[in-house]
């Protein structure tokens, strides 16, 4: 695996993204809501750019577990997607991403969906490179990734 060039350690602050969207008719289903596919790419979408803030480079997307559809989003809703890097590994970095929709009147935000995605940095070839280290700046960053690496475990025995 290549070290050249990798970027110092980096917080979650410093890659955490939101992006918004809107139900629109073409992304809903036959009963009016949004079509959960349409919402997964909306998810890989935004928890990539956040992945690829932490890395510094192109990052592909090596595994989606743990989506729950919590709670329907309707035609006209204004969804809010939120992803955070939880861990950064050797080659790889778990990202939690959180979709909600806000309340048009009052902005509180409802949670719809989450999931635990896992992205794997690559150079130009594809082959996977190191990432740098999470810089982690609070307790509740410590905790994150301390079970980001338990859910790790889970997952590469599943592998
Ligand atoms: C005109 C064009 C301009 C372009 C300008 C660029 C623009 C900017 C591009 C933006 C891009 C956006 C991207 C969006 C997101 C996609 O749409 S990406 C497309 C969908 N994903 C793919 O096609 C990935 C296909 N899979 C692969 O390429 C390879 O399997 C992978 C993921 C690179 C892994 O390679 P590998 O050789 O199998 O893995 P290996 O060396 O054994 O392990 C590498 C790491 O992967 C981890 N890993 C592998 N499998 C798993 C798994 N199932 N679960 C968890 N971890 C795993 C390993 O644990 C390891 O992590 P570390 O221990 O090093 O931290």
């Amino acid at each position: 695996m290549s070290h050249e060039g990798t970027p110092p350690p980096r917080s979650p602050r410093a890659s955490y993204t939101e992006m918004t969207e809107l139900v629109l008719p073409q992304h809903s289903n036959a009963i009016g809501s949004a079509f959960g596919g349409t919402v997964l790419a909306w998810m890989d979408v935004c928890a990539a750019i956040a992945a690829q803030r932490h890395c510094g480079r192109v990052a592909v997307t090596a595994a989606i577990d743990n989506v729950k559809f919590l709670a329907p989003m309707r035609v006209g809703d204004v969804v809010v997607l939120a992803a955070r890097v939880n861990a950064a590994f050797s080659s790889s970095v778990e990202v939690e991403i959180e979709v909600q929709v806000e309340d048009r009147a009052t902005m509180h935000r409802r949670l719809c969906v989450d999931a635990f995605m896992t992205f794997v940095c690559v150079d130009e070839t594809g082959k996977a490179v190191k990432v740098p280290p999470l810089l982690c700046e609070t307790a509740d960053d410590e905790r994150r990734a301390k079970e980001a690496a338990a859910r790790r475990a889970r997952r590469l025995a599943e592998r």
